[in-house]
């Protein structure tokens, strides 16, 4: 027997995983020596094709070179859940044994290429080969050695190519969408929405450029809207799974991928910036193309108090995406940090907020996944010397900050103004409770959401309609009205459809967003529970399709889809598959369906999605006093630059 050695990368789809490691030869063979080959694993297993799979076909690929076509594709879609680690009686390392097959086995981009579905939907007089070299015209793809032409292909047969007519519009300013278009031939303009529905032309982009990486990056919305600008325009539409596939078997193009597109990001953020008018073009580009970036999880620091006097004092940092929290330490035990600002994407700091302030540092953690951008000392006096009024600007800020900062010593978040919470249909009785009120609301992630459902509790006639409704609608309630009180409003507990949703790292597209921004379900979901493992505010269920946990029935799910398909938007009580009832786009990735398999599906996730498909939300129209309603979190602060210009008013 010969067991290859080579180590593959297997990185693919396993994000979720921080506590992989390799197993040597000689543990591989004690798991498979204790294996007792009940097969509870395998009926754990969400992924479908565990059916169709034996332990015993399993046990045999890890310590041999009998691995049947079966077991390779097995290998292949296993998501590395860890459903089939709990259940095991004499606790093997089965996720671990899966990643040594995974390791053997390769990345499947080095395998065949089904290319039929792209040669379906090649422009006249194009092939294959056409379609690669216009690809080798993109800087990130240019270097053969770092991306094969096997890696190319690949990335053609699980994308589309689509050819368009001059005006077409490709993406909205504004719209969600996680897609990235590589434009192959013809041109695209991109405009920005002014006032007065006037579109500002912005920019022209050619083939050999790219679109929409930063949605894709960020799970922003589009920055701009962007149209075919000439007849015939050719673009290959990349689902963001495939790209990230892209950059897991290539780290060099991550690096590179990220790098440009954060210059671009920067370089938008920078021009559309107040503080930055009056710069020269040149001088924002050189700045873009100069910063670094940093991507900063939940909870880590971008730079605390101990760090005083150290560079990161005398740097410009520049939020792109997410949400932080700026604090200072107290000394005292029972409150260690007083909160004295909450920052968002657009923001930024300057010396960490007191270069001439006080000079006392702060603390800045992430509340959300960050991106941030660096712009050094160095690059900073440049321009303050350069341009006057940015200086004069700069100092502005400054003074201002420093006056927040002074202001949170009466512990309440300060740059908050009272009269907009009440606006939003938050009654308290002070202003300091609205405050207060407002630190839970940001330190519990609420702010991050798009779509928060509140119930007014004054209204609220604890009748449970709201609940009910779901149930009703969707075969499963997908909320619980209670949930974190504010003032005198409850926060459901229910879906957000945060700004950049944690949960669509999904690598088999189990999980989409409509470009109106709803979150939701696709046929795609194998209910694996990595999704409601990364919800940070417990949003997801996973929800078994079998009748019973352990006997796995293939039946149920046939009854499932039978009213799935004669259900379309009727409520139908509990027997409706609890995803979007609409084909909403984008629609599940192609490799995962239409391939017979969904009919093995085990489980599946559900969520709140607003009711995709429907013209209402069950719960709001059922509640009969208008308790429930729904709002934008991101409406009661503004970013800092308007809280900003408020007080300065
Ligand atoms: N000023 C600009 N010039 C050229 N392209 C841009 C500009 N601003 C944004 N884009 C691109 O247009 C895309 C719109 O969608 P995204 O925001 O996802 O990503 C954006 C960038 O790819």
């Amino acid at each position: 027997m010969q067991m290859q050695t080579t180590q593959k990368n297997f990185k693919v789809g396993m994000t979720h995983r921080t506590d992989m490691r390799t197993l040597s030869t000689e543990e591989i063979n004690f798991e498979i020596d204790m294996c007792i080959g009940c097969d509870r694993c395998m009926r754990a297993c969400p992924v479908p094709l565990s059916s169709q799979v034996t332990i015993a076909d399993l046990n045999r690929a890890n310590i041999s070179d009998e691995i049947t076509p079966i077991v390779a594709r097995f290998t292949d879609e296993c998501v590395m859940c860890g459903s089939c680690v709990p259940v095991c009686p004499v606790d093997n390392h089965r996720d671990l044994l899966m990643l040594s097959l995974k390791q053997r086995l390769g990345i499947s981009w080095d395998g065949q290429v089904d290319l039929s579905k792209a040669m379906g939907h090649l422009p006249p007089g194009w092939d294959v080969s056409l379609v690669l070299l216009c690809l080798r015209e993109q800087a990130i793809f240019r270097d053969a050695r770092l991306v094969p032409d096997n890696y190319l292909l690949h990335f053609v047969a699980t994308s589309d190519i689509l050819t368009l007519s001059s005006g077409v519009e490709l993406m909205r300013e504004g719209e969600f969408g996680r897609d990235i278009f590589f434009i192959l031939d013809g041109q695209c303009e991109v405009f920005s929405q002014g006032t007065d529905q006037l579109s500002l032309p912005l920019a022209v982009l050619r083939r050999g450029e790219y679109i929409g990486e930063q949605g894709m990056l960020t799970g922003q919305p589009r920055s701009v809207t962007v149209r075919a600008a000439q007849d015939r325009t050719v673009v290959l539409k990349v689902p963001e799974q495939v790209m990230q596939r892209l950059m897991e078997v290539s780290p060099a193009v991550q690096d590179f991928f990220v790098q440009l597109s954060s210059a671009r990001a920067i370089e938008d953020m920078l021009s559309r910036l107040e503080l930055f008018k009056g710069i020269s073009a040149e001088d924002i580009h050189a700045l873009a193309t100069q910063a670094s970036i940093q991507r900063v999880e939940r909870e880590e620091q971008l730079f605390s108090e101990e760090r005083k006097g150290k560079p990161v004092r005398e740097t410009f940092h520049l939020l792109l995406d997410g949400f932080v929290r700026v604090a200072r330490k107290t000394g005292r035990s029972e409150h260690p940090e007083r909160i004295i600002a909450y920052r968002q994407r657009g923001d930024y700091f300057v010396g960490g907020l007191d270069m001439l302030g006080d000079r006392r540092a702060v603390t800045v953690t992430a509340i959300t996944r960050v991106t941030v951008a660096e712009i050094t000392r160095v690059q900073l006096k440049s321009l303050l010397t350069r341009y006057p009024a940015f200086k004069e600007r700069i100092q502005e800020r400054v003074q201002l900050y420093q006056e927040a900062n002074t202001a949170a010593h009466s512990a309440v978040f300060e740059p908050f103004d009272p009269e907009q919470l009440q606006q939003a249909l938050v009654n308290t009785s002070s202003a300091a409770e609205a405050r207060s009120g407002l630190h839970a609301l940001v330190s519990d992630g609420v702010v991050e959401g798009t779509e928060v459902l509140v119930i007014d509790l004054d209204k609220c006639i604890h009748c449970n309609e709201c609940e009910e409704a779901c149930e009703r609608r969707h075969g499963q309630s997908r909320m619980n009205r209670e949930g974190m009180v504010v003032g005198n409003m409850s926060i459901v507990t229910a879906c957000r459809q945060c700004q950049d949703p944690v949960c669509m790292l999904c690598s088999r597209a189990g999980i989409a967003r409509k470009p109106s921004g709803e979150v939701y379900i696709t046929e795609s979901c194998i209910g694996c529970g990595i999704c409601a493992e990364r919800c940070p505010y417990d949003n997801i269920s996973i929800v078994s399709l079998t009748e019973d946990e352990n006997e796995v029935q293939p039946a149920s799910w046939q009854r499932f889809s039978r009213f799935f398909s004669k259900g379309f938007g009727k409520e139908r009580g509990r027997k409706v598959l609890p995803m979007a009832q609409t084909p909403a786009e984008p629609g599940p990735l192609q490799p995962f369906v239409n391939d017979g398999l969904e009919n093995l599906r085990k489980k599946i996730a559900i969520k709140c999605d607003l009711c995709a498909g429907y013209n209402n939300q069950a719960c709001v129209q059922a509640c009969p006093t208008g308790a429930a309603i729904r709002v934008n979190p991101v409406t009661f602060f503004g970013s800092t630059e308007d809280i900003l210009s408020r007080k300065a008013r």
